[in-house]
């Protein structure tokens, strides 16, 4: 029987988890705290994050990362991308030689700007066989009541992608792979830097014509982005890219899009993030991110506009001024 160990008990290592056990996959669930791993233990329920959801069978939970990790074919990773390194010094060395790491987050590592499948392979020594990443439109409360979704497994190496799209393939869940990762995870990246802005012009009451321009024009700068870190520009038109843009700046589960209203409607930062308890990745991968975006000279006015408001004081209203005031050139896509 295939074993996964995941690494986060928040909504999306939860609700993964169940993605997991649900293909007969022999899931443990690592978290910090051991009130919360018995009451997924005793209750099969995560009262935290997901509420009244029973747990399968297939799924235990442990604060323990050795008895996580105990004979692991994959270790998903599920915490805030800020301080996966971190975690990771505490736990790489107890997997096994041949235990497959899998990103399931969505930022880029603040300072070093790099992704975080490449975090993975500087604190673990794993080569890209034993690396992948998880990516779409994927909101954790819409998986863990199973509904419909797609979802792309990636990793350099097809045999691993395949390995772990058997490993999560469920009626609910449909994943497709891929062996670009790097699209993949720029995809899942920045598209919370986008439903920030989304949020803003949702906050603001602007439409859906500037929602939908920031989603189209968010998604060029995204590309022309992955374009120059070695990405293939057809990944962002795919679920990695365009879906999971799409699930997250339309809907009021994703935390970065409600982040983003609450900026909108005149919140400040302060104030949204006491409304937006859990994780929005956006809020500190928005300046990663620009400047990844600087380091190759690719101009990404939204990202740069996101950093305005988030922080350095600008106003959503002053963010759609500057937006709107950029001169007129022909429509790239990337
Ligand atoms: N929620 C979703 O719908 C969803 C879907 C796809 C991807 N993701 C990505 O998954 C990642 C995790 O998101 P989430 O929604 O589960 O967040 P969350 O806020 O729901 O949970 C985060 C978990 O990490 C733990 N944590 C916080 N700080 C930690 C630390 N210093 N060390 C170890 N653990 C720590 C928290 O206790 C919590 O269990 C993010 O990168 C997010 O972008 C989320
Ligand atoms: O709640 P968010 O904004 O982190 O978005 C969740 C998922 O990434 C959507 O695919």
């Amino acid at each position: 029987m295939t074993r996964a160990a995941v690494f986060g008990s928040g909504n999306w290592g939860t609700a993964f988890g169940m993605v997991l056990a649900d293909a007969g996959t022999e899931v443990t669930l690592w978290g910090r705290r051991a009130d919360l791993a018995e009451a997924i233990n005793v209750n099969r329920e995560n009262p935290d994050y997901l509420p009244g959801i029973t747990l399968p069978d297939g799924l235990s939970a442990t604060t323990d990362p050795a008895t996580a990790l105990e004979g692991a074919d994959f270790a998903l990773l599920a915490v805030p991308s800020q301080t996966l390194r971190a975690n990771l010094s505490g736990w790489a060395a107890q997997a096994d030689s041949h235990t497959v790491f899998v990103s399931l987050m969505k930022g880029v590592e603040l300072g070093t700007c790099m992704r975080m499948s490449e975090v993975i392979a500087e604190c673990t020594g794993a080569g890209p066989d034993r690396i992948a990443v998880i990516s779409g439109p994927n909101l954790a409360h819409e998986i863990a009541r199973r509904m419909p979704a797609g979802t792309v497994v990636a990793s350099a190496e097809q045999a691993t992608a395949e390995r772990l799209q058997k490993a999560c393939h469920t009626p609910y869940v449909r994943p497709y792979t891929s062996n670009d990762v790097i699209g993949c995870e720029l995809g899942g990246a920045v598209k919370n830097v986008i439903g920030l802005a989304a949020g803003m012009a949702d906050g603001m009451g602007l439409g859906d014509n500037a929602k939908s321009t920031l989603i189209t024009r968010g998604l060029a700068e995204t590309t022309r982005l992955g374009v120059a870190v070695g990405a293939d520009p057809y990944t962002f038109a795919g679920l990695a890219g365009l879906g999971d843009v799409v699930a997250t700046c339309g809907s009021s589960l994703s935390r970065n899009h409600m982040f983003g209203v609450h900026l909108g409607r005149g919140l400040s930062v302060t104030q949204a993030s006491e409304l937006v308890r859990e994780t929005a990745e956006g809020v500190k991968s928005c300046e990663s991110v620009l400047e990844l975006a600087e380091r190759h000279g690719v101009d990404m006015p939204i990202a740069r506009a996101v950093v305005g408001v988030v922080h350095d004081g600008h106003s959503p209203k002053e963010m759609l001024a500057t937006l709107m005031a950029r001169s007129a050139k022909s429509e790239a896509l990337y």
